[in-house]
């Protein structure tokens, strides 16, 4: 058995989150990450907010309407769930959990309470970033220029930027995002070295094992 074959059939998959406040660019560094990296798929959070320009019915999120999202809360159908920006937002379990468990990793673009809640489920699954702008000057810009919310929406999201941005020292990692590239680099680093983590490798011992001439009939 090679050791990629290892990894692949041994290690249980992690959660990356990524947090910012609204405009700081993680939809943007997510797509790009799911563009160069495999073995990671993006979890799709429900959420009763009107769809953007653009987005896609269970692609970009699964648009429900609040009694809908009320009862998938009651049947516990969420791996959390949280109330933002006037809108309701919740990681359906389901699909999490069967990736998690074959072996693949999930990235959640979630915010501060949702991942709060992950942390108390889910610790030793979880690594989290909080992505920051490098100025709010930059942050408006951003939020502006991606012309897909109203000045009213904008207003309340810059309004709310300080209070997301208190929430940074609860996370494992912190990437400013400046040059995107860099920033895209960054997170592809932190998930190497969290895919490579001792304690995510539960096939270690018996490999190891096997390279001490210790376990000759396990296999490989
Ligand atoms: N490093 C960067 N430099 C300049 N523009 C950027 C950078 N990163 C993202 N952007 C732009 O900023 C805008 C907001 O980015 P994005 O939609 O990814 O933010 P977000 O954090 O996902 O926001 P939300 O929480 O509202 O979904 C987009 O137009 C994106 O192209
Ligand atoms: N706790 C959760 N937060 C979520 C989830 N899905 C998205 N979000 C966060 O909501 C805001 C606004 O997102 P937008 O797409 O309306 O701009 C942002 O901070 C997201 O990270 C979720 O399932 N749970």
């Amino acid at each position: 058995m090679s050791g990629n074959e290892l990894r692949a059939v041994a290690r249980r998959g992690l959660m990356l989150v990524l947090s910012s406040p609204s405009g700081a660019g993680k939809t943007t560094i997510s797509r790009a990450l799911l563009e160069r990296e495999t073995g990671i798929s993006m979890s799709v959070s429900a959420t009763t907010r009107s769809p953007r320009p653009g987005e896609i019915d269970g692609k970009d999120y699964h648009f429900v309407d609040v009694d809908r999202f009320h009862r998938m809360v009651e049947a516990g159908e969420f791996l959390e769930h949280a109330r933002v920006f006037s809108n309701y937002y919740g990681t359906p379990r389901a699909p999490v959990e069967a990736t998690l468990a074959g072996g693949k990793d999930v990235l959640f673009d979630i915010d501060w309470q949702g991942t709060q809640q992950l942390a108390q489920n889910a610790r030793a699954d979880l690594v989290s970033v909080f992505i920051l702008p490098p100025s709010l000057e930059e942050l408006h810009r951003r939020l502006s220029g991606r012309g897909l919310d109203s000045a009213d929406v904008v207003a309340e999201r810059m309004a709310k930027a300080g209070d997301e941005m208190s929430h940074w020292p609860e996370y494992d990692y912190i990437v400013v995002n400046s040059d995107l590239e860099t920033s895209i680099g960054e997170v592809r680093s932190i998930l190497a070295a969290a895919r490579l983590k001792r304690e995510r490798q539960a096939g270690l011992p018996a490999f190891v094992n096997r390279l001490r001439g210790l376990d000759r009939d396990s296999g490989g």
